[in-house]
Protein backbone atom coordinates (compact mmCIF):
# COMPACT_ATOMS: atom_id res chain seq x y z
CA UNK A 1 0.00 0.00 0.00
CA UNK A 2 1.33 3.35 -0.68
CA UNK A 3 1.99 5.70 2.28
CA UNK A 4 0.35 9.02 2.01
CA UNK A 5 3.81 10.96 0.98
CA UNK A 6 3.35 9.43 -2.23
CA UNK A 7 0.49 11.12 -3.49
CA UNK A 8 2.01 14.55 -3.35
CA UNK A 9 -0.30 16.39 -1.01
CA UNK A 10 0.20 19.75 0.57
CA UNK A 11 2.30 19.12 3.71
CA UNK A 12 -0.48 20.74 6.19
CA UNK A 13 -2.88 17.91 5.02
CA UNK A 14 -0.31 15.99 5.35
CA UNK A 15 0.19 16.23 8.94
CA UNK A 16 -3.43 16.24 9.73
CA UNK A 17 -3.30 12.82 8.06
CA UNK A 18 -0.66 11.71 10.33
CA UNK A 19 -1.89 13.26 13.62
CA UNK A 20 -5.03 10.98 12.73
CA UNK A 21 -3.12 8.16 12.85
CA UNK A 22 -2.94 7.21 9.28
CA UNK A 23 -0.54 5.65 7.81
CA UNK A 24 -0.64 3.89 4.61
CA UNK A 25 -4.11 4.38 2.80
CA UNK A 26 -6.42 1.87 2.17
CA UNK A 27 -7.11 0.06 -1.38
CA UNK A 28 -10.06 2.89 -2.25
CA UNK A 29 -7.91 5.44 -1.24
CA UNK A 30 -4.97 4.42 -3.05
CA UNK A 31 -7.19 4.16 -6.11
CA UNK A 32 -9.09 7.38 -5.96
CA UNK A 33 -7.25 9.77 -4.32
CA UNK A 34 -4.25 10.03 -7.35
CA UNK A 35 -7.73 10.09 -9.70
CA UNK A 36 -9.21 12.78 -7.66
CA UNK A 37 -6.25 14.93 -7.44
CA UNK A 38 -6.59 15.22 -11.12
CA UNK A 39 -10.03 16.12 -11.00
CA UNK A 40 -11.02 13.07 -12.84
CA UNK A 41 -14.72 12.32 -11.88
CA UNK A 42 -15.47 8.61 -10.03
CA UNK A 43 -17.58 6.23 -9.22
CA UNK A 44 -15.77 4.44 -5.52
CA UNK A 45 -17.30 1.02 -4.32
CA UNK A 46 -15.64 -0.39 -1.32
CA UNK A 47 -16.53 -2.78 1.58
CA UNK A 48 -17.33 -1.62 5.08
CA UNK A 49 -14.81 0.33 7.31
CA UNK A 50 -11.94 1.02 4.50
CA UNK A 51 -11.92 4.34 4.41
CA UNK A 52 -14.06 5.65 2.29
CA UNK A 53 -14.75 9.03 3.76
CA UNK A 54 -10.96 9.96 3.57
CA UNK A 55 -10.93 8.12 0.22
CA UNK A 56 -13.21 11.42 -0.68
CA UNK A 57 -12.03 13.83 1.94
CA UNK A 58 -8.39 13.77 1.21
CA UNK A 59 -8.45 15.01 -2.33
CA UNK A 60 -11.18 17.52 -1.63
CA UNK A 61 -9.49 19.38 1.35
CA UNK A 62 -6.25 19.18 -0.46
CA UNK A 63 -7.66 21.51 -3.25
CA UNK A 64 -9.38 23.83 -1.61
CA UNK A 65 -8.05 27.25 -1.11
CA UNK A 66 -8.45 28.37 1.91
CA UNK A 67 -8.87 31.93 1.22
CA UNK A 68 -12.19 31.09 -0.48
CA UNK A 69 -15.00 32.48 0.97
CA UNK A 70 -17.85 30.51 -0.80
CA UNK A 71 -19.30 27.46 -0.59
CA UNK A 72 -17.14 25.57 -3.18
CA UNK A 73 -17.42 22.17 -2.41
CA UNK A 74 -20.86 20.00 -1.39
CA UNK A 75 -20.92 16.96 0.05
CA UNK A 76 -24.35 14.66 0.60
CA UNK A 77 -24.92 11.92 2.65
CA UNK A 78 -28.42 10.06 3.38
CA UNK A 79 -28.58 10.43 6.78
CA UNK A 80 -28.04 13.09 9.59
CA UNK A 81 -25.62 11.11 11.70
CA UNK A 82 -23.57 10.58 8.74
CA UNK A 83 -23.54 14.42 7.51
CA UNK A 84 -22.26 15.00 11.42
CA UNK A 85 -19.60 12.47 11.32
CA UNK A 86 -18.30 12.95 7.86
CA UNK A 87 -18.01 16.84 8.77
CA UNK A 88 -16.27 15.37 11.65
CA UNK A 89 -13.18 13.56 9.42
CA UNK A 90 -13.38 16.17 7.28
CA UNK A 91 -13.09 18.90 10.23
CA UNK A 92 -9.49 17.02 10.61
CA UNK A 93 -8.05 16.46 7.83
CA UNK A 94 -8.59 20.26 7.17
CA UNK A 95 -7.76 21.51 10.68
CA UNK A 96 -4.18 22.90 9.78
CA UNK A 97 -4.73 24.23 6.91
CA UNK A 98 -7.67 25.84 8.24
CA UNK A 99 -10.41 24.77 5.90
CA UNK A 100 -13.96 25.86 7.12
CA UNK A 101 -16.56 23.17 7.03
CA UNK A 102 -19.97 23.01 8.06
CA UNK A 103 -23.00 20.27 8.47
CA UNK A 104 -26.16 21.15 7.78
CA UNK A 105 -28.65 18.23 8.13
CA UNK A 106 -32.74 18.48 9.61
CA UNK A 107 -33.45 18.07 13.37
CA UNK A 108 -31.26 21.15 13.55
CA UNK A 109 -32.61 24.51 14.63
CA UNK A 110 -32.35 26.09 11.03
CA UNK A 111 -31.76 29.30 12.61
CA UNK A 112 -28.62 27.97 13.97
CA UNK A 113 -27.15 26.64 10.68
CA UNK A 114 -28.23 29.98 8.69
CA UNK A 115 -25.66 31.72 11.59
CA UNK A 116 -23.17 29.28 10.97
CA UNK A 117 -23.90 29.83 6.92
CA UNK A 118 -22.52 33.21 7.91
CA UNK A 119 -18.86 32.51 8.83
CA UNK A 120 -18.61 31.27 5.17
CA UNK A 121 -17.79 27.69 5.08
CA UNK A 122 -15.68 26.16 1.85
CA UNK A 123 -17.88 22.77 2.26
CA UNK A 124 -21.24 21.61 3.24
CA UNK A 125 -21.69 18.45 4.12
CA UNK A 126 -25.47 17.62 3.67
CA UNK A 127 -28.51 15.60 3.66
CA UNK A 128 -30.53 16.45 0.73
CA UNK A 129 -33.61 17.19 2.27
CA UNK A 130 -32.46 20.48 4.45
CA UNK A 131 -30.06 21.32 1.81
CA UNK A 132 -32.95 22.18 -0.41
CA UNK A 133 -34.62 23.97 2.63
CA UNK A 134 -31.19 25.99 2.85
CA UNK A 135 -31.28 26.76 -1.27
CA UNK A 136 -34.98 27.49 -1.45
CA UNK A 137 -34.59 30.54 1.66
CA UNK A 138 -31.78 30.99 -0.61
CA UNK A 139 -29.55 30.73 2.58
CA UNK A 140 -27.24 28.45 0.18
CA UNK A 141 -26.13 29.36 -2.70
CA UNK A 142 -24.65 26.89 -5.46
CA UNK A 143 -22.94 29.07 -7.86
CA UNK A 144 -19.81 28.79 -7.02
CA UNK A 145 -19.09 24.61 -5.83
CA UNK A 146 -16.90 23.03 -8.01
CA UNK A 147 -17.02 19.70 -6.23
CA UNK A 148 -19.60 17.74 -5.23
CA UNK A 149 -19.58 14.01 -3.61
CA UNK A 150 -22.28 11.54 -3.23
CA UNK A 151 -21.78 9.41 0.16
CA UNK A 152 -23.68 6.17 0.28
CA UNK A 153 -25.35 7.13 -2.87
CA UNK A 154 -27.48 3.90 -3.71
CA UNK A 155 -28.58 4.38 -0.26
CA UNK A 156 -29.90 7.97 -0.96
CA UNK A 157 -31.76 6.88 -3.38
CA UNK A 158 -33.57 4.15 -1.23
CA UNK A 159 -34.76 6.37 1.35
CA UNK A 160 -36.16 8.59 -1.97
CA UNK A 161 -33.79 11.13 -2.13
CA UNK A 162 -33.58 10.71 -6.52
CA UNK A 163 -35.58 14.07 -7.10
CA UNK A 164 -34.05 16.06 -4.45
CA UNK A 165 -30.39 14.87 -5.71
CA UNK A 166 -31.24 15.60 -8.76
CA UNK A 167 -32.56 19.36 -7.92
CA UNK A 168 -29.51 19.98 -5.96
CA UNK A 169 -27.11 18.75 -8.66
CA UNK A 170 -28.99 20.83 -11.45
CA UNK A 171 -28.26 23.55 -9.85
CA UNK A 172 -24.45 23.55 -9.48
CA UNK A 173 -22.59 24.55 -12.17
CA UNK A 174 -21.69 22.19 -14.54
CA UNK A 175 -17.82 22.61 -15.39
CA UNK A 176 -17.64 20.54 -11.37
CA UNK A 177 -16.12 17.57 -9.90
CA UNK A 178 -17.70 14.89 -9.14
CA UNK A 179 -17.83 12.01 -6.60
CA UNK A 180 -19.74 8.96 -6.04
CA UNK A 181 -19.42 6.18 -3.07
CA UNK A 182 -22.02 3.54 -3.52
CA UNK A 183 -22.23 0.45 -1.80
CA UNK A 184 -23.90 -1.03 -4.62
CA UNK A 185 -24.71 -0.24 -8.42
CA UNK A 186 -27.99 -0.52 -8.94
CA UNK A 187 -29.34 0.52 -12.31
CA UNK A 188 -30.83 4.38 -10.70
CA UNK A 189 -26.92 4.74 -9.66
CA UNK A 190 -25.89 4.29 -13.16
CA UNK A 191 -28.75 7.06 -14.42
CA UNK A 192 -27.90 9.00 -11.96
CA UNK A 193 -23.78 8.66 -12.52
CA UNK A 194 -24.80 8.53 -16.41
CA UNK A 195 -26.72 12.17 -16.01
CA UNK A 196 -24.57 13.84 -13.53
CA UNK A 197 -20.76 12.26 -13.67
CA UNK A 198 -18.51 13.19 -16.98
CA UNK A 199 -16.66 10.43 -18.24
CA UNK A 200 -15.76 8.56 -14.71
CA UNK A 201 -13.81 6.06 -13.84
CA UNK A 202 -15.01 3.10 -11.86
CA UNK A 203 -13.04 2.35 -8.81
CA UNK A 204 -13.67 -0.72 -6.87
CA UNK A 205 -12.08 -2.89 -4.84
CA UNK A 206 -13.97 -6.07 -5.67
CA UNK A 207 -13.58 -9.04 -3.16
CA UNK A 208 -13.97 -12.80 -3.15
CA UNK A 209 -16.21 -12.15 -0.35
CA UNK A 210 -18.28 -9.30 0.62
CA UNK A 211 -17.96 -9.03 4.26
CA UNK A 212 -14.40 -7.21 5.72
CA UNK A 213 -12.18 -10.21 6.17
CA UNK A 214 -11.85 -9.10 9.73
CA UNK A 215 -15.00 -9.94 10.89
CA UNK A 216 -15.02 -13.25 12.17
CA UNK A 217 -18.89 -14.37 11.57
CA UNK A 218 -21.25 -17.26 13.30
CA UNK A 219 -24.47 -17.91 13.86
CA UNK A 220 -26.58 -19.61 16.23
CA UNK A 221 -29.98 -21.30 16.26
CA UNK A 222 -32.38 -20.40 18.80
CA UNK A 223 -35.60 -20.39 19.71
CA UNK A 224 -36.91 -16.90 19.81
CA UNK A 225 -37.13 -17.18 23.70
CA UNK A 226 -34.12 -18.30 24.03
CA UNK A 227 -32.49 -15.35 22.04
CA UNK A 228 -32.13 -13.00 25.50
CA UNK A 229 -30.57 -16.04 27.42
CA UNK A 230 -27.95 -16.45 24.60
CA UNK A 231 -27.17 -12.62 24.24
CA UNK A 232 -26.83 -12.79 28.56
CA UNK A 233 -23.91 -15.41 28.15
CA UNK A 234 -22.30 -14.08 24.97
CA UNK A 235 -22.25 -10.22 26.57
CA UNK A 236 -20.68 -12.45 30.27
CA UNK A 237 -18.41 -14.79 28.10
CA UNK A 238 -16.71 -12.42 26.05
CA UNK A 239 -17.24 -9.09 27.94
CA UNK A 240 -16.91 -7.40 24.47
CA UNK A 241 -15.50 -3.73 25.06
CA UNK A 242 -18.17 -2.15 22.61
CA UNK A 243 -21.42 -4.23 21.18
CA UNK A 244 -24.15 -3.15 18.74
CA UNK A 245 -27.03 -5.61 19.17
CA UNK A 246 -29.85 -4.96 16.54
CA UNK A 247 -32.76 -5.84 16.64
CA UNK A 248 -35.85 -5.80 14.13
CA UNK A 249 -38.03 -3.06 15.37
CA UNK A 250 -38.18 -0.25 17.66
CA UNK A 251 -40.43 -2.15 20.40
CA UNK A 252 -38.04 -4.88 20.16
CA UNK A 253 -34.91 -1.96 20.81
CA UNK A 254 -36.81 -0.92 23.80
CA UNK A 255 -37.88 -3.75 25.73
CA UNK A 256 -34.43 -5.54 25.05
CA UNK A 257 -32.86 -2.07 26.20
CA UNK A 258 -34.61 -2.48 29.31
CA UNK A 259 -34.27 -6.18 29.92
CA UNK A 260 -30.37 -5.88 29.53
CA UNK A 261 -30.57 -2.85 32.09
CA UNK A 262 -32.67 -4.95 34.43
CA UNK A 263 -30.49 -7.70 34.51
CA UNK A 264 -27.16 -5.26 34.69
CA UNK A 265 -26.00 -4.74 31.74
CA UNK A 266 -24.90 -1.20 31.06
CA UNK A 267 -27.00 -0.95 27.91
CA UNK A 268 -29.02 2.21 25.79
CA UNK A 269 -31.31 1.75 23.07
CA UNK A 270 -30.91 3.82 19.97
CA UNK A 271 -33.69 4.77 17.08
CA UNK A 272 -35.76 6.47 15.29
CA UNK A 273 -38.79 7.61 17.44
CA UNK A 274 -35.71 9.19 20.09
CA UNK A 275 -35.34 12.75 20.29
CA UNK A 276 -32.21 14.25 18.64
CA UNK A 277 -31.44 14.89 22.28
CA UNK A 278 -31.56 11.73 23.53
CA UNK A 279 -29.97 10.02 20.52
CA UNK A 280 -27.15 12.75 20.57
CA UNK A 281 -26.97 11.63 24.31
CA UNK A 282 -27.00 8.03 23.42
CA UNK A 283 -24.18 8.22 21.51
CA UNK A 284 -22.09 10.27 22.85
CA UNK A 285 -22.20 7.65 25.93
CA UNK A 286 -21.06 4.66 23.41
CA UNK A 287 -18.97 6.40 22.15
CA UNK A 288 -16.87 7.33 25.25
CA UNK A 289 -17.34 3.80 26.86
CA UNK A 290 -19.90 4.65 29.51
CA UNK A 291 -22.38 1.98 28.25
CA UNK A 292 -21.24 -1.01 26.65
CA UNK A 293 -23.93 -2.38 24.96
CA UNK A 294 -25.69 -0.04 22.04
CA UNK A 295 -29.36 -1.69 21.48
CA UNK A 296 -30.41 -0.14 17.91
CA UNK A 297 -32.67 -0.48 15.17
CA UNK A 298 -31.05 -0.42 11.39
CA UNK A 299 -30.84 3.67 12.00
CA UNK A 300 -27.36 2.44 13.20
CA UNK A 301 -26.24 -0.22 10.41
CA UNK A 302 -24.92 1.98 7.82
CA UNK A 303 -21.89 4.33 7.67
CA UNK A 304 -21.64 4.56 11.42
CA UNK A 305 -18.38 4.39 12.45
CA UNK A 306 -17.45 4.01 16.12
CA UNK A 307 -14.07 2.73 17.19
CA UNK A 308 -13.79 -0.15 19.32
CA UNK A 309 -16.81 -2.09 18.51
CA UNK A 310 -15.61 -5.28 18.95
CA UNK A 311 -19.06 -7.24 18.61
CA UNK A 312 -22.35 -7.00 16.66
CA UNK A 313 -24.99 -9.11 17.40
CA UNK A 314 -28.19 -9.94 15.14
CA UNK A 315 -30.50 -10.02 17.62
CA UNK A 316 -33.00 -10.41 14.93
CA UNK A 317 -31.84 -11.85 11.29
CA UNK A 318 -32.03 -8.52 8.95
CA UNK A 319 -34.25 -8.67 6.45
CA UNK A 320 -31.69 -8.09 3.54
CA UNK A 321 -28.05 -9.34 2.85
CA UNK A 322 -27.18 -5.89 2.51
CA UNK A 323 -28.63 -4.76 5.89
CA UNK A 324 -26.32 -7.57 6.90
CA UNK A 325 -23.34 -6.39 5.20
CA UNK A 326 -23.92 -3.23 6.90
CA UNK A 327 -24.84 -4.37 10.51
CA UNK A 328 -22.05 -6.33 10.63
CA UNK A 329 -19.56 -3.92 9.01
CA UNK A 330 -20.08 -1.82 12.16
CA UNK A 331 -17.35 -3.96 13.56
CA UNK A 332 -13.70 -5.04 12.16
CA UNK A 333 -12.90 -1.75 11.08
CA UNK A 334 -9.51 0.11 9.99
CA UNK A 335 -8.35 -2.80 10.56
CA UNK A 336 -9.60 -3.96 13.47
CA UNK A 337 -10.55 -7.11 14.28
CA UNK A 338 -14.49 -7.86 15.37
CA UNK A 339 -16.45 -10.52 15.50
CA UNK A 340 -20.61 -10.78 14.41
CA UNK A 341 -23.17 -13.14 15.57
CA UNK A 342 -26.45 -13.64 14.07
CA UNK A 343 -29.18 -15.42 15.77
CA UNK A 344 -31.40 -17.17 13.84
CA UNK A 345 -34.54 -19.19 14.64
CA UNK A 346 -35.43 -22.66 13.29
CA UNK A 347 -38.00 -21.32 10.69
CA UNK A 348 -35.14 -18.65 9.70
CA UNK A 349 -32.39 -20.95 8.53
CA UNK A 350 -33.15 -20.83 5.29
CA UNK A 351 -33.87 -16.72 4.87
CA UNK A 352 -29.73 -17.02 6.60
CA UNK A 353 -28.68 -19.41 3.62
CA UNK A 354 -29.68 -16.90 1.24
CA UNK A 355 -27.87 -13.88 3.01
CA UNK A 356 -24.86 -16.31 2.79
CA UNK A 357 -25.38 -17.14 -1.00
CA UNK A 358 -25.81 -13.42 -1.61
CA UNK A 359 -22.77 -12.27 0.49
CA UNK A 360 -20.91 -15.14 -0.77
CA UNK A 361 -19.60 -16.07 2.67
CA UNK A 362 -20.30 -19.31 4.28
CA UNK A 363 -21.60 -18.36 8.00
CA UNK A 364 -20.22 -21.40 10.78
CA UNK A 365 -22.70 -22.76 13.28
CA UNK A 366 -21.85 -21.73 16.86
CA UNK A 367 -22.90 -23.77 19.39
CA UNK A 368 -25.76 -22.17 22.44
CA UNK A 369 -23.40 -21.30 24.80
CA UNK A 370 -23.73 -23.40 28.13
CA UNK A 371 -24.07 -21.36 31.28
CA UNK A 372 -21.08 -22.68 33.14
CA UNK A 373 -19.04 -21.33 30.07
CA UNK A 374 -21.15 -17.76 31.02
CA UNK A 375 -19.69 -18.04 34.77
CA UNK A 376 -16.77 -19.26 33.36
CA UNK A 377 -16.72 -16.01 31.44
CA UNK A 378 -18.01 -13.42 34.01
CA UNK A 379 -15.32 -15.07 36.87
CA UNK A 380 -12.85 -14.45 34.02
CA UNK A 381 -13.73 -10.81 34.02
CA UNK A 382 -13.76 -10.38 37.78
CA UNK A 383 -10.49 -12.23 38.25
CA UNK A 384 -8.71 -9.95 35.77
CA UNK A 385 -10.38 -6.66 37.12
CA UNK A 386 -8.64 -8.27 40.81
CA UNK A 387 -5.09 -7.87 38.90
CA UNK A 388 -5.94 -5.02 37.72
CA UNK A 389 -6.11 -3.93 40.83
CA UNK A 390 -3.38 -5.66 41.86
CA UNK A 391 -1.20 -4.48 39.33
CA UNK A 392 -2.05 -0.92 39.54
CA UNK A 393 -2.80 0.24 43.22
CA UNK A 394 -1.19 -0.72 46.87
CA UNK A 395 -3.50 -1.93 48.68
CA UNK A 396 -1.98 -1.08 52.03
CA UNK A 397 -5.29 -0.07 53.89
CA UNK A 398 -6.55 -3.40 52.94
CA UNK A 399 -3.67 -5.57 53.78
CA UNK A 400 -4.00 -5.68 57.71
CA UNK A 401 -7.44 -7.39 57.18
CA UNK A 402 -6.14 -9.86 54.68
CA UNK A 403 -4.09 -10.97 56.59
CA UNK A 404 -6.08 -11.21 59.85
CA UNK A 405 -8.46 -13.46 57.37
CA UNK A 406 -5.75 -15.59 55.73
CA UNK A 407 -4.98 -16.62 59.64
CA UNK A 408 -8.22 -17.68 60.06
CA UNK A 409 -9.05 -19.27 56.98
CA UNK A 410 -8.42 -21.00 53.99
CA UNK A 411 -7.00 -19.26 51.12
CA UNK A 412 -8.92 -20.65 48.55
CA UNK A 413 -12.66 -20.51 49.97
CA UNK A 414 -11.50 -16.63 51.01
CA UNK A 415 -10.46 -15.57 47.37
CA UNK A 416 -13.52 -18.17 46.06
CA UNK A 417 -15.81 -15.86 47.99
CA UNK A 418 -14.43 -13.30 46.98
CA UNK A 419 -14.51 -13.89 43.54
CA UNK A 420 -18.83 -14.70 44.30
CA UNK A 421 -18.84 -11.45 45.45
CA UNK A 422 -17.45 -9.17 42.89
CA UNK A 423 -18.85 -11.47 40.36
CA UNK A 424 -22.42 -10.44 40.99
CA UNK A 425 -25.11 -13.06 41.15
CA UNK A 426 -27.10 -12.66 38.37
CA UNK A 427 -30.37 -10.88 38.98
CA UNK A 428 -33.03 -13.48 38.78
CA UNK A 429 -35.32 -10.62 36.96
CA UNK A 430 -37.89 -12.44 34.57
CA UNK A 431 -37.58 -11.19 31.23
CA UNK A 432 -40.15 -11.33 28.49
CA UNK A 433 -39.83 -9.99 25.56
CA UNK A 434 -42.85 -9.62 22.55
CA UNK A 435 -41.95 -12.40 19.87
CA UNK A 436 -41.26 -10.43 17.16
CA UNK A 437 -42.28 -12.79 13.54
CA UNK A 438 -39.77 -14.76 11.69
CA UNK A 439 -37.95 -13.42 8.26
CA UNK A 440 -39.46 -15.77 5.90
CA UNK A 441 -37.09 -17.31 3.38
CA UNK A 442 -36.10 -15.29 0.55
CA UNK A 443 -39.74 -13.39 0.01
CA UNK A 444 -38.54 -10.30 -1.35
CA UNK A 445 -39.95 -6.96 0.16
CA UNK A 446 -42.26 -5.26 -2.37
CA UNK A 447 -40.24 -3.59 -5.08
CA UNK A 448 -39.76 -0.02 -3.24
CA UNK A 449 -36.72 0.38 -5.38
CA UNK A 450 -38.09 -0.01 -8.64
CA UNK A 451 -35.09 -1.11 -9.88
CA UNK A 452 -35.97 -4.38 -10.55
CA UNK A 453 -32.22 -5.23 -9.67
CA UNK A 454 -30.77 -8.60 -8.40
CA UNK A 455 -29.28 -8.14 -4.88
CA UNK A 456 -26.46 -11.08 -5.79
CA UNK A 457 -23.48 -9.44 -6.69
CA UNK A 458 -24.25 -6.21 -5.59
CA UNK A 459 -21.50 -5.34 -3.53
CA UNK A 460 -18.39 -3.55 -3.90
CA UNK A 461 -15.05 -3.88 -2.23
CA UNK A 462 -12.83 -3.71 0.36
CA UNK A 463 -9.27 -4.49 1.75
CA UNK A 464 -8.33 -6.41 -0.77
CA UNK A 465 -6.64 -10.05 0.35
CA UNK A 466 -5.77 -8.37 3.98
CA UNK A 467 -6.32 -11.22 6.50
CA UNK A 468 -7.48 -11.38 10.01
CA UNK A 469 -4.69 -11.16 11.49
CA UNK A 470 -2.67 -8.23 10.17
CA UNK A 471 -3.61 -4.11 10.66
CA UNK A 472 -2.50 -2.09 8.19
CA UNK A 473 0.96 -2.47 6.73
CA UNK A 474 0.82 -5.81 9.06
CA UNK A 475 0.37 -4.09 12.39
CA UNK A 476 -2.00 -4.77 14.62
CA UNK A 477 -5.34 -2.57 14.49
CA UNK A 478 -4.85 -0.68 17.54
CA UNK A 479 -2.75 1.78 16.85
CA UNK A 480 -5.39 4.14 16.42
CA UNK A 481 -6.41 6.28 18.51
CA UNK A 482 -9.84 6.11 20.09
CA UNK A 483 -12.28 8.59 18.78
CA UNK A 484 -12.99 11.69 21.34
CA UNK A 485 -16.83 11.17 22.08
CA UNK A 486 -17.60 14.39 21.72
CA UNK A 487 -19.97 15.59 18.71
CA UNK A 488 -19.56 12.97 16.23
CA UNK A 489 -22.61 10.61 17.42
CA UNK A 490 -25.27 13.26 16.70
CA UNK A 491 -28.17 11.70 15.89
CA UNK A 492 -31.21 14.19 15.31
CA UNK A 493 -34.90 14.36 14.15
CA UNK A 494 -37.42 15.71 13.12
CA UNK A 495 -37.30 18.55 10.32
CA UNK A 496 -37.72 21.99 11.87
CA UNK A 497 -39.04 24.21 9.28
CA UNK A 498 -38.89 21.56 6.69
CA UNK A 499 -40.69 22.24 3.88
CA UNK A 500 -42.72 19.71 3.89
CA UNK A 501 -44.19 20.16 7.24
CA UNK A 502 -44.53 17.76 10.05
CA UNK A 503 -45.60 14.61 8.19
CA UNK A 504 -43.26 13.41 6.03
CA UNK A 505 -39.69 13.63 7.56
CA UNK A 506 -37.59 13.24 4.43
CA UNK A 507 -34.19 13.19 6.31
CA UNK A 508 -34.88 10.95 8.85
CA UNK A 509 -33.36 7.91 9.57
CA UNK A 510 -32.66 4.99 7.57
CA UNK A 511 -35.64 2.64 7.04
CA UNK A 512 -34.23 -0.61 5.64
CA UNK A 513 -37.43 -2.48 7.22
CA UNK A 514 -40.15 -3.59 4.98
CA UNK A 515 -42.55 -0.61 4.16
CA UNK A 516 -45.49 -2.24 4.68
CA UNK A 517 -44.66 -2.17 8.43
CA UNK A 518 -43.03 1.11 8.66
CA UNK A 519 -44.22 2.79 11.65
CA UNK A 520 -42.95 -0.35 13.67
CA UNK A 521 -39.39 -0.41 12.13
CA UNK A 522 -36.13 1.82 12.98
N1 LIG B 1 -5.55 5.05 5.78
C1 LIG B 1 -6.12 4.81 6.96
N2 LIG B 1 -5.41 4.31 7.97
C2 LIG B 1 -5.99 4.08 9.16
N3 LIG B 1 -7.28 4.30 9.46
C3 LIG B 1 -8.04 4.79 8.49
C4 LIG B 1 -7.51 5.09 7.20
N4 LIG B 1 -8.50 5.60 6.45
C5 LIG B 1 -9.60 5.62 7.22
N5 LIG B 1 -9.34 5.15 8.45
C6 LIG B 1 -10.28 5.01 9.57
O1 LIG B 1 -11.09 3.88 9.29
C7 LIG B 1 -12.38 4.03 9.84
C8 LIG B 1 -13.42 3.70 8.81
O2 LIG B 1 -13.43 4.67 7.79
P1 LIG B 1 -14.77 5.13 7.05
O3 LIG B 1 -15.84 5.46 8.03
O4 LIG B 1 -14.37 6.18 6.07
O5 LIG B 1 -15.17 3.79 6.29
P2 LIG B 1 -16.21 3.55 5.12
O6 LIG B 1 -15.47 2.82 4.06
O7 LIG B 1 -16.87 4.83 4.75
O8 LIG B 1 -17.22 2.55 5.83
P3 LIG B 1 -18.82 2.39 5.62
O9 LIG B 1 -18.99 1.55 4.37
O10 LIG B 1 -19.26 1.63 6.83
O11 LIG B 1 -19.39 3.74 5.48
C9 LIG B 1 -12.45 5.46 10.33
O12 LIG B 1 -12.34 5.47 11.74
C10 LIG B 1 -11.29 6.13 9.68
O13 LIG B 1 -10.81 7.20 10.46
MG1 LIG C 1 -18.79 5.59 4.85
Amino acid sequence: MKTFQEFGLEPKVLRAITEMGFEESTPIQEKTIPLALEGRDLIGQAQTGTGKTAAFGVPLVNKIDVNEDRIVALVMCPTRELAIQVAEEIGKLGRFKGIRSLPIYGGQDIVKQIRALKKKPQIIIGTPGRLLDHINRKTIKLDDVQTVVLDEADEMLDMGFMDDIQSILGLVPQNRHTMLFSATMPPNIQKLANQFLTNPEHVSVIPKQVSAPLIEQAYIEVHEKQKFEALSRLIDIEAPELAIVFGRTKRRVDELTEALQKRGYSAEGLHGDLSQNQRDNVMRKFRDGTIDVLVATDVAARGLDVSGVTHVVNFDLPQDPESYVHRIGRTGRAGKEGTAWTFVTPREIDHLHFIEKVTRHRIPKKPLPSLAEALEGKQKVTAERIIDVMDKEMQNEFKGMAIQLLEQYDSVNLLAAALKLLTGEKKEVEIELTPEDPIRAKKRRPDIRNSGRKVEGRYGSGWGDRRRDGGYGGRGGDRYPRRDGDNRGGYSRGRDGGRDGGGRDRDRDRDRAPRSNEETFV
